[in-house]
């Protein structure tokens, strides 16, 4: 059994449906992180697993210890977040000690624990100035030194990097990933950034609409995404879609038509129903850009993003509009050129339009 089991879980806030059936199960010691567009119930999930919302229907265990009606207090979690809520008037040391304290430990053992996660935080010049004379870098080590010292089963973090400035979310990011390496504790962990999402998570969860769309780990997401939905939402810039508006079979190959891109894949990566109506995906990394007349599809430059050690070129394509090709940041390509365009069939993505399945390499991975 697993050792965070989450079961048929529901969640109404009077009319609406927050949680609409979730069934997880998280092994000791992973790193879990959900993800998915604003709103679709990723808090909620992690505050019903905290014991800070009430379950409407289904079930939680943890450990073996069925904790779906167990108070916060006595489920062996801490929660990490986003605004710290350390205690203003106290000391880092005396935010860090808090829960010892009132769990009565011996005085020994709380300094013993403090001075140790102190540490290994980087917090231990830190310990005696009040939370409003620390930056927010450190404010949020203390917030997770103080759920540290508690030495709980799991850690819960929401958005706990999202008030911090660019640099220091890296450095946070690390910090945290080496922690979990440290510790081995199972953490769950909820954020809007796709990179703390692929980076720190052996699992991620994509959650749409309160339910979970795919689970799995990150390159799993980005290289097999079970339906388009999943697709669109790992990835950046996105994966480009063409809406195929007409297949014709042909021995070896099939022609795809998606308005003026006409595509000839070999007939193994394509399904025998594929047809029109149907979408085919690509990520940017798998176009490349070629001298006109040198590739099966034409377009246009329109735009060049250059970040520096990349570029992303928004290559307009009749009645396909503008398709995103990663390519290199001194590749001497300017705005304004027509170019061809060849695709990696090997690397495509097709998608029916009914339960958006994913065809890959011929075979199904059925969804919905
Ligand atoms: N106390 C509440 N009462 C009513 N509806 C709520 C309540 N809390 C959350 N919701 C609704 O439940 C849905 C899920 O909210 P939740 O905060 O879990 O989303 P989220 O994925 O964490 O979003 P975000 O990324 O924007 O923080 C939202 O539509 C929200 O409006």
């Amino acid at each position: 059994m697993s050792y965070l089991n989450i079961k048929d879980l529901h969640k109404h806030y009077d009319q609406y449906h927050a949680i609409r059936g979730v069934n997880l199960e998280i092994q000791e010691g992973e790193f879990i992180v959900f993800v998915g567009p604003s709103g679709c119930g990723k808090s909620t999930l992690l505050r019903l697993i905290a014991g800070l919302e009430l379950v409407s229907e289904g079930s939680i265990h943890l450990d073996g210890r069925d904790i779906t009606e167990a108070p916060s207090s006595k489920r062996d979690l801490a929660m990490v977040f986003q605004s710290y809520a350390l205690y203003p008037h106290m000391t880092v040391a005396e935010n860090l000690s808090f829960a010892l304290r009132l769990a009565k430990r011996p005085q020994a053992e709380i300094d013993q624990k403090v001075r140790s996660v102190a540490a290994s935080l980087q917090l231990d010049k830190l310990l005696a100035r009040k939370p409003r004379e620390l930056s927010g870098g450190q404010r949020q080590r203390v917030a997770i030194g103080r759920a540290i010292v508690r030495q709980p089963k799991v850690f819960l973090f929401d958005e706990p990097l999202s008030n911090l400035d660019a640099a220091l979310r890296v450095q946070m990011r690390l910090e945290l990933a080496r922690l979990h390496k440290q510790l081995g504790t199972t953490m769950i962990y909820v954020t809007h950034d796709q990179v703390e999402a692929m980076t720190l998570a052996d699992r991620v969860v994509i959650l749409n609409q309160g339910q979970i769309e795919q689970c799995g780990s990150p390159i799993e997401l980005y290289q097999q995404p079970a339906n388009r939905f999943v697709a669109e939402f790992i990835g950046t810039p996105k994966m480009n879609m063409l809406a195929i508006d007409q297949v014709i079979h042909g021995g070896e190959s099939v022609e795809v038509r998606a308005a003026d891109a006409h595509l000839r894949l070999p007939a193994r990566v394509l399904a025998d129903n594929v047809s029109a109506g149907w979408s085919l995906g690509v990520r940017p990394e798998h176009i490349h850009i070629a001298p006109i007349g040198d590739g099966p599809v034409q377009g246009r430059i329109e735009l060049i993003e250059n970040l520096g050690s990349e570029a992303y070129c928004h290559v307009q394509v009749n009645g396909c509009g503008n398709l995103v090709v990663k390519s290199a940041a001194r590749s001497g390509l300017m705005e304004g050129q027509q170019v061809s365009l060849n695709f990696d069939a090997e690397e495509m993505r097709l998608f029916n339009p009914q339960n958006q399945a994913v065809y890959v390499n011929g075979g199904e991975t059925a969804h919905g």
